[in-house]
């Protein structure tokens, strides 16, 4: 019995919440430890599936970095990052494209539908969804000026068109989105998934935005966990070397996801199980929220 009344009033608690958020978009950025754990996977497929079945349009973004890392490797191809993305040849582009689309994508779908759920997964070369531009990557040298770096492969998002997503949602699915997106000239680009999730955020008009990471939020120079970080801080925060690295394009898309409308952003610690619920559907902060 008791057992049954703390049930009624965790969901008491949760139903200003699930009003809050019925209807409307949240887009999720699944990637870090939270893939790399059983019992992370399966809370993670869980909290999906109940996203979806109190009526949010639940869409869900998948990294893979430490995945494509791995097959890299087997194949000998070393690769290096600037300012959080990977420098992307042709040849690295077709592992990056192998493993996102052919491996990682085909996991998370298998993970959500294994506990219930109906996922379907895509890239943003499906219904083009993700079109893009080459990326050239600003690098500020030392004793000042700023030089554009060609990176190779990695795409500027320029076009979003999401009426594959509105399609899916219409068919009562969960979009499960790889971070490839296609040029005009049907060129594959390698894309930074945070930065995905940030322009489907903005092109669906979310109510948030969830960026699942490895570590407990954006953190100070002193190691503690910045709760609240105001939109305008960002560039210095970048600047002064407190945020770098991964952290850099979190930071950054959350920024330009709230300048382009999304309501509320936060960089989550995918570490803790259920950490999609406890995000939305309690007062508990457990992470950085990016404050527009
Ligand atoms: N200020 C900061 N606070 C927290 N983490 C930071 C910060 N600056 C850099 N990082 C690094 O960013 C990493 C998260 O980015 P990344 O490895 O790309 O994560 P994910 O695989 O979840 O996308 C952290 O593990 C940490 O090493
Ligand atoms: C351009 C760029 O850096 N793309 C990323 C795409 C995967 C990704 O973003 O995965 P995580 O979220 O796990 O880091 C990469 O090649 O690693």
């Amino acid at each position: 019995m008791q057992h049954l009344i703390e049930k009624a009033s965790t969901l008491m608690e949760a139903l200003p919440y699930i009003r809050r958020f019925s209807g409307k978009t949240i887009v999720i950025k699944y990637g870090g430890h939270a893939m790399a754990e059983e019992k992370l996977r399966k809370s993670f497929a869980l909290d999906i599936i109940l996203l979806k079945y109190i009526g949010i349009n639940t869409v869900v973004v998948h990294g893979g970095g430490p995945q494509i890392n791995e097959t890299l490797k087997r194949y000998g191809i070393v690769s290096e990052f600037v300012k959080g993305m990977r420098v992307t040849d042709a040849e690295t582009m077709g592992v990056v494209e192998m493993v996102l689309t052919g491996q990682v994508n085909r996991e998370v779908v298998g993970y959500i539908n294994q506990h219930g759920g109906r996922a379907a997964g895509l890239s943003g070369k499906d219904g083009s969804l993700l079109v893009c531009e080459k990326l050239l990557q600003e690098i500020r040298r030392e004793g000042g000026g700023v030089e554009m770096v060609d990176i190779g492969f990695v795409g500027d998002v320029v076009e979003v068109n999401p009426a594959i997503l509105q399609a899916l949602e219409k068919g009562g699915f969960i979009p499960v989105i790889a971070p490839v997106g296609v040029g005009r000239d049907g060129q594959s680009y390698n894309i930074n998934a945070d930065v995905v999730a940030g322009k489907v955020a903005a092109a669906l008009g979310a109510e948030k935005l969830i960026l699942l990471t490895d570590v407990s939020g954006v953190k100070d120079k002193e190691g503690e966990l910045l709760s609240s970080i105001p939109l305008a801080d960002v560039p210095a925060l970048i600047e002064n070397g407190t945020v770098t690295g991964g952290m850099i394009p979190k930071v950054t898309c959350c920024t330009d996801a709230l300048a382009a409308g999304v309501k509320k952003a936060h960089i989550v610690d995918g570490r803790i199980e259920h950490a999609i619920l406890l995000e939305i559907f309690t007062n508990v902060g457990i992470g950085t929220e990016i404050q527009a």
